[in-house]
């Protein structure tokens, strides 16, 4: 399995340098990096920075965020990773700053990964001083710098070079009131040994199950759903429409009665989905929430 790390954070938070620390501590622990980034237009700056690490294997996403660039596209470069580089252990994923965090996880959980990929989880780097000055931003910028933050697993106050004790040890106690699950850690220009992030998020997954990022603790978590038997469609619905609000996205391939191959499923914001497939994909679905971890398919009770 390939360990997942997904870099988020608000733009000129630091994510770069972020990236370009791990890749040089992971290099020297002899480990194989690889890195799938996506940039806001058409020219690649960030990439360019990275690309310099000619060993370090690099994809990106140009013109649109990760989540808006559609999951195809990522799964697509997810895929060229994987097939023409298969010594790598590590992928490194940074997301635009204007990502948000739910929808660029949602664009790298696919069913066709789910036995190759573990996705370890989220570190959000924070600009310190931004948070300070957030009542500065325009209410939908400021949600979406607040939901970076929020979903974090681990979450970088970065850039405390910038900032007084005193302002720091506000920032500290603020994050912590917002996001109560994920160490806080102090960093300037994105530096943090890998190591901690490794048992950390570890230690999260352990103390769930073992797919993937999960558990109650967790802000955001997935499950995987397989089934033995194709479905019917409606029970099938009513299944969904039984869950909580707090699933925000499903995606797979679910096998339907009466149909040779299964279908394409998608779900999102209370929306369902169906794309016949042409190929035999394998029956299984991704559900992404909150406290999903005993959500199970069992059809509609019968009466
Ligand atoms: N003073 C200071 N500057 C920093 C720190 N970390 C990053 N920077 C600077 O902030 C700017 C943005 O850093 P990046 O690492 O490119 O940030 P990013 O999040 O990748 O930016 P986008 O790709 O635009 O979202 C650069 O000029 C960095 O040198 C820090 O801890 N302190």
């Amino acid at each position: 399995m390939i360990d997942v790390y997904l870099l988020s954070g608000f733009l000129g938070s630091g994510k770069t340098s972020l990236l370009m620390n791990l890749i040089a501590q992971l290099k020297e622990q002899g480990k194989k990096p690889a890195v799938l980034m996506n940039e806001f237009g058409s020219i690649s700056i960030d990439s360019d920075t990275v690309g310099q690490s000619k060993d370090v294997p690099l994809k990106e996403l140009l013109n649109g965020c990760i989540c808006c660039t559609g999951s195809e596209k990522t799964e697509a470069q997810l895929q060229g990773l994987l097939e023409e580089h298969e010594e790598i252990d590590v992928i490194l994923i940074e997301t635009t700053g204007a990502a948000h965090p739910v929808e660029a996880l949602d664009a790298v959980y696919s069913p066709l990964f789910a036995d190759r990929l573990t996705i370890k989880g989220i570190i959000t780097v924070a600009d310190a001083k931004r948070w300070l000055e957030r009542d500065k931003m325009s209410p939908q910028i400021r949600s979406l710098f607040m939901e970076q933050i929020r979903h974090a697993h681990i979450l970088l106050a970065n850039k405390t070079d910038l900032l007084t004790e005193g302002e720091l040890a506000t920032v500290s106690m603020e994050l912590a009131n917002y996001n109560d699950t994920a160490p806080i850690i102090q960093t300037a220009n994105g530096h943090i040994a890998f190591s901690f992030i490794e048992e950390t998020l570890g230690k999260m997954q352990k103390s769930e199950r073992p797919t993937i990022v999960s558990g109650k603790n967790l802000p955001l978590s997935s499950k995987l759903i397989t089934f033995d038997n194709a479905v019917e469609k409606d029970e099938f619905e009513s299944w969904v429409r039984s869950l909580p609000d707090t699933v925000y996205r499903m995606k797979g391939y679910v096998p339907l009665k009466g149909s040779k191959n299964p279908f394409l499923f998608q779900y999102a914001y209370g929306m369902v989905n169906w794309i016949p497939e042409y190929v035999k994909m394998e029956a299984r679905l991704v559900v992404i929430g909150e406290g999903i971890s005993d959500i199970e398919y069992g059809g509609t009770p019968k009466h």
